[in-house]
C-alpha cells in the first residue's frame, strides 16, 4: 500500500497546520455482495496537506466519485478510515458526521445546487444557520467580496450568470472556514472562458485564503491549476504528478487508457 503525500507545507506551522487537512488510510469501497461485488476503491491511502490543492483523476469507472464521497463523509467506507481535520469521521455516528459535514467540509457542484427561492446573501448564510452558528454580518460581506460579489447579495440565483451562481456556491463553502472543500466537476457546466476565471478563483482561495480543495475532474485544462494530480484506476491510486501541465496530465491519462 502506498500513501501519497505532498511537501506543499509551512516548515515554521503550528501542530494543527501540520495535521493534514485529509487524511485516508487503506480506504476501500465494496459496493453489493454475493457475486455481484463491485470493488469501487481498493486501499487507497493518500494524506492531504492543509493549503493545498488536488486535483484527482481516472477514467470512467476508476472510483473518483466513490473517493470523493468515502473522504467527505457522504458514504462509509466498507474499511480503512478517513480523518478530516485530525477527526476520524469512521468512528462518528450519523448525526456527528452530519454535523461535522456542515461545518468542516465544503461542498462545490457541477450544478451549482443554490436554493432559488433565496437571495445570494441568504444561500451563503445557510451552512452557518444550518449548524447553528452566529452570521457575523462583516466575513459574510468579505466572503461575497473575495468571490466577487460584493454588489449582487440580494438577486436570486435566476438572476446570475452560470459563472456567478459557481461564486455563490464557492461562497457558501467557505463560510464556515471548512477544513476541506470538495469540488465535484465545478466548472463542468460552464464555458471555457467562465470555467477558467472559476478555476483561478479557487487557486486563490488557496493562496490567499490557505484553504485546502480537492477537485474531481475529467479536465486536463481544470486538473493543470491544481498543486498535485492524483491519478486512479481500478479503484486504487496509480501515481501523481506535481505542478502538472494540462499536456503532462493529457499524456498520463491516454496511458491510463482514459480516453480509448
Ligand atoms: N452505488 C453503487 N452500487 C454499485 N456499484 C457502484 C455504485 N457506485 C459506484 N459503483 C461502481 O464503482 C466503480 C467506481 O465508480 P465511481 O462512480 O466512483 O467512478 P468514477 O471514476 O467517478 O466514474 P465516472 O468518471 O464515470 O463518473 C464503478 O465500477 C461503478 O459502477
Amino acid at each position: 500500500m502506498r500513501t501519497e503525500t505532498s511537501g506543499v507545507t509551512s516548515s515554521r506551522g503550528t501542530d494543527r497546520d501540520r495535521t493534514p487537512a485529509l487524511n485516508l488510510v487503506g480506504v476501500t469501497k465494496v459496493y453489493g455482495k454475493d457475486g455481484t461485488e463491485v470493488r469501487a476503491l481498493n486501499g487507497v491511502s493518500v494524506a492531504i496537506p492543509r493549503g493545498t490543492f488536488t486535483a484527482v483523476m481516472g477514467p470512467s469507472g476508476s472510483g473518483k466519485s466513490t473517493f470523493m464521497h468515502c473522504a467527505a463523509g457522504l458514504d462509509r467506507p466498507t474499511s480503512g478510515s478517513t480523518e478530516v481535520g485530525g477527526t476520524e469521521l469512521t468512528r462518528l455516528g450519523e448525526t456527528a458526521l452530519t454535523k461535522l459535514r456542515r461545518k468542516r467540509i465544503g461542498f462545490v457542484f457541477q450544478s451549482f445546487n443554490l436554493v432559488p427561492s433565496l437571495t445570494v446573501r441568504q444561500n451563503v448564510e445557510l451552512p452557518l444557520r444550518l449548524a447553528g452558528e452566529r452570521i457575523e454580518e462583516a466575513w459574510l460581506t468579505e466572503v461575497l467580496g473575495r468571490v466577487g460579489l460584493d454588489g449582487r447579495a440580494g438577486h436570486r440565483p435566476g438572476e446570475l450568470s452560470g459563472g456567478q451562481q459557481q461564486r455563490v456556491a464557492i461562497a457558501r463553502a467557505l463560510v464556515t472556514r471548512p477544513d476541506v472543500i470538495f469540488g465535484d466537476e465545478p466548472t463542468g457546466a460552464l464555458d471555457t472562458v467562465t470555467a477558467r476565471e472559476i478555476l483561478a478563483l479557487l487557486r486563490e482561495c488557496v493562496d490567499e485564503g490557505g484553504q485546502t480543495v480537492v477537485m474531481v475532474t475529467h479536465d486536463p485544462g481544470a486538473a493543470s491549476y491544481a498543486d498535485r494530480v492524483l491519478f486512479l484506476a481500478d479503484g486504487s491510486l496509480a501515481g501523481h504528478l506535481d505542478r502538472p501541465t494540462a499536456e503532462a496530465v493529457a499524456e498520463r491519462m491516454t496511458r491510463l487508457g482514459a480516453w480509448s
